[in-house]
């Protein structure tokens, strides 16, 4: 039903510049307008809403794309198609440049960024003489399309209404990717995608470049329409007035673009026209009203009206609903790790010891693990047991000592480097997210099986390798217990099962070491018992597990060896059988336990 929608929009637009009689010359060029604005506005979703990137600065990219083409053309006389290939080129080294530059800023200092080289750009244009200065460059040449002069606005529609649903496929499409769940997980989940092997500071400089790229075009495709260029338009306020069109349209929602930008662009122009007149006097009243209904819709509605309308419409309309339930189609299994043989060592830690300051939260701590046996760490609260699992992982690195995994040392690579030797992980504090369904979570841990990157995802190139990574994240699901929330939103659960999400994350790794940081919690009695019987089962297969557990009776029942910490030290190494018997153990830890 939503694909026929699309269909009956795409020939209504197509249909507007047709059936539009001349007087209407107006809705024209504001429709033209939209489509251009949306454009930047949709690189700002991506960027913004699904990337959590905040940029003030895209009219800046506008202003590359409109000053690349107007120069080029002009002084010259290249053809608009090679500068546009040329300005997209332009686009992507300042893109880079000023990615590597800013991306690394956390915090508000990102957008302090974006503010600065918005306003440097801005003031570049207006002060390169070749650019006509503050006066412009005029004289530019219409595109020509299959040897027709696009000079009308009517004729001009097309282009721009074509780059922009072309836009808007390929971000959805991208979205819709083992990428665009890494590109999901930028917001609130940059540890937990580090851990699973996601290059976060990649996805971060993709989802820039490209967002620059869409306001490149939406420049380049001004300035052959108007065919005159000058700073103005790519100053910093037009570059808030595109996050605003983003966020006020649907931060997290690709057609949000254009509602945004058909909004605030219709908006303004019914006030620019309408205030004067209620007023009896001219002046910039529409900013201010403007800026009133900025504050309002974003105190009601804070993920912008996108998902508001789509509820109000669904509601009235369900059969255009989407399918939350789905299905996961059958596909070829993914390869398998090659498993070490059981009984040989792959976790070794030496001496490790983790300071915070002052606070020793490790003081040379050493164990190993081998292929095929449970080893459990236990150990009061705040003993030192989640900061070694830190440690071990890559997620915060040891001040001192050695971890050998798989007989090489990994104490000073990245956790997403470790996670591709073979090792993976759950977290205390769960890190899922919440909005996504279970199925894409989990798909987030199989992400270094697949090789697909964001041009073959933009292009749907990707889909057989997706269908495989589907298909093994819900084998993981069903195999942990959890069949039945496949398409349940991960924040839906409650938190035992979101635990045991978090293992099947770990497990679509295809890992040969698992570490769990308290599995068990707030399971109920069956729960526990059927993942004690699933972590049986994979010690069988020849996995290593690291499992760091208050439940005692679930740790003696199933860990081969035991080591307790205290203070940050390891107390007692052994069986379960002789921790339980060990005096040191029974007083400093176990009390009671018989
Ligand atoms: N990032 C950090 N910065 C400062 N101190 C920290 C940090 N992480 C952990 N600590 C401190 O290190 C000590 C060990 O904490 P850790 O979480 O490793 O203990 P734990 O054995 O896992 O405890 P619990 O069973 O309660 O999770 C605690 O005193 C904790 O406050």
């Amino acid at each position: 039903m939503r694909r026929l929608v699309l269909i009956a929009f795409a020939l209504l637009l197509a249909l507007l510049p047709v059936i539009l009689p001349d007087s209407a010359e107006f809705y024209v060029t504001l429709a033209n307008y939209i489509g251009l604005y949306a454009l930047v506005a949709l690189g700002l979703v991506l960027l913004t809403g699904v990337g959590g990137l905040t940029s003030f600065g895209q009219a800046a990219f506008v202003g590359v794309g409109a000053y690349a083409t107007a120069w080029l053309t002009t002084a010259f006389g290249w053809s608009p198609w090679a500068t546009l290939a040329v300005a997209l080129a332009a686009t992507t080294v300042v893109a880079l440049f000023l990615g590597f530059i800013t991306l690394r800023m956390g915090g508000h200092y990102l957008p302090l960024g974006t503010i600065a080289w918005g306003i440097s750009l801005y003031f570049l244009f207006g002060n390169i003489e070749a650019f006509g200065g503050h006066t412009g460059l005029g004289g530019i040449p219409p595109v020509s399309l299959f040897g027709i002069a696009l000079k009308s606005g009517r004729e001009f529609f097309y282009l721009i209404w074509i780059a922009l649903m072309l836009g808007i496929v390929a971000t959805q499409n991208l979205l819709d990717s083992r990428d665009g769940r890494a590109i999901r997980a930028l917001k609130g989940g940059v540890v937990m995608a580090e851990a699973m092997g996601v290059n976060t500071a990649w996805y971060k400089i993709v989802i820039f470049t490209v967002a620059a790229q869409f306001a490149c075009v939406s420049g380049w495709l001004y300035a052959h329409l108007q065919r005159f260029v000058n700073p103005t338009p790519f100053s910093l306020t037009q570059g808030i007035e595109y996050l605003f069109m983003a966020v006020i349209g649907g931060v997290g929602h690709v057609w949000g673009a254009l509602l945004g930008a058909g909004l605030i662009t219709i908006l303004k122009q019914w006030l620019q026209d309408l205030l004067p007149k209620l007023l009896g006097q001219s002046g910039n009243f529409e900013v201010i009203v403007f800026g009133l209904v900025m504050i309002f819709v974003l105190h009601r509605a804070r993920d912008g009206l996108w998902p508001v309308l789509l509820a109000r419409v669904e509601r009235l309309w369900p059969a255009l609903a989407a399918n939350a339930s789905g299905r996961v189609a059958e596909a070829e299994r993914l390869p398998k790790r090659e498993m070490p043989q059981a009984g040989d060592t792959i976790l070794e830690v030496r001496e490790v010891s983790k300071r915070f300051g002052g606070l020793t939260a490790n003081n040379a701590v050493s164990f190993t693990v081998r292929a095929g046996e449970v080893m459990a760490l236990i150990g009061p609260n705040g003993a030192g047991k989640s900061t070694m699992f830190n440690c071990i992982s890559g997620v915060n690195p040891p001040t001192e000592g050695e971890v050998r995994f798989l007989n090489q040392r990994v104490e000073r690579l990245e956790s997403r480097e470790i996670a591709r030797r073979g090792m993976s992980r759950t977290f205390q504090h769960v890190r899922l997210l919440p909005t996504m369904s279970v199925l894409d979570n989990v798909a987030i841990g199989a992400h270094l099986r697949g090789s697909r990157n964001f041009v073959h995802a933009s292009c749907r190139l990707d889909r057989d390798e997706e269908r495989r990574l589907r298909h093994e994240s819900a084998r993981q699901i069903e195999r942990v217990g959890l069949g039945e929330h496949l398409f349940d939103a991960a924040g839906s659960l409650p938190l035992g099962k979101q635990r045991i999400v978090e293992i099947a994350r770990a497990l679509a790794a295809d890992p040969c070491l698992l570490l769990l940081d308290e599995p068990a919690a707030g399971l109920r009695y069956l729960e526990k018992q059927a993942l004690a019987e699933l972590l049986r089962k994979l010690r069988g297969e020849g996995m290593g597990i690291l499992l760091v557990e208050h439940d005692m009776d679930f740790v003696m029942g199933l860990a081969d060896r035991v080591v307790v910490m205290e203070f940050g030290e390891k107390l007692a190494e052994g069986l379960p059988k002789q921790i339980q018997e060990d005096p040191k153990v029974l007083q400093a830890y176990l009390g009671g336990v018989e």
